[in-house]
């Protein structure tokens, strides 16, 4: 049987911490500028892009960036969406704006990526919309930050 070669991590593939940090600093720079969003995002800390940009490096199997350097974890993720009252038609923009923003950024864009990608931008936004009508906080703080690997295509394409 044919051997594959060592899998990266979605976050070495991405282009680690720099190359997340970029896409999300593009992203809401694109928010603050969208009628749709401005209103939900105008609040936001300074702080608030590179916290997103280490939730999703942490996620994508790098380093522990958001629950140890940002003192955050994956229920204090989710405090930060209770009550917002989100719905499908912002859920949609900030998908839309996202991967725009990934596409201007140079962010990897091989299928198997991409596809990783987007399955966890839909797995999370739509979880950001649930918890967002709501005002309980159904993780415990001790619970782990989720993980997201390659899925089905089980790695980058190996020709
Ligand atoms: C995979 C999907 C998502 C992830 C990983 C994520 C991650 C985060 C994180 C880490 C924070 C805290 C930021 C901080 O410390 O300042 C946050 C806050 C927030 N997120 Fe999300 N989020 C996601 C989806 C969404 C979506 C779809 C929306 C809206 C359409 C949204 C709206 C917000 C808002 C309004 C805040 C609070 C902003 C404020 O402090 O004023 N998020 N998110």
């Amino acid at each position: 049987m044919e051997e594959r070669k060592a899998i990266p991590t979605l976050y070495d593939w991405a282009g680690g911490k720099d190359a997340l940090e970029k896409l999300t600093k593009l992203f809401y720079e694109k928010v603050l500028k969208d009628d749709l969003l401005y209103p939900v995002f105008k609040n936001m800390s300074t702080d608030h892009s590179n916290h997103v940009a280490h939730f999703i490096a942490e996620v994508f199997g790098g380093p522990k960036l958001y629950s140890e350097e940002d003192k955050g974890s994956h229920a204090i993720m989710i405090t930060h969406h209770l009550g917002k009252m989100l719905d499908e038609p912002k859920r949609k923009r900030w998908m839309d704006l996202l991967l725009e923003s990934a596409d201007e950024t140079g962010l990897a864009s091989d299928p198997e990526f991409r596809s990783a990608l987007v399955g966890y931008l839909e797995w999370g936004s739509r979880i950001a919309v649930i918890n967002s009508n709501t005002n309980d906080n159904p993780v415990n703080e001790n619970e782990p930050m989720p993980k997201w690997g390659w899925g089905e295509t089980k790695g980058p394409y190996q020709g």
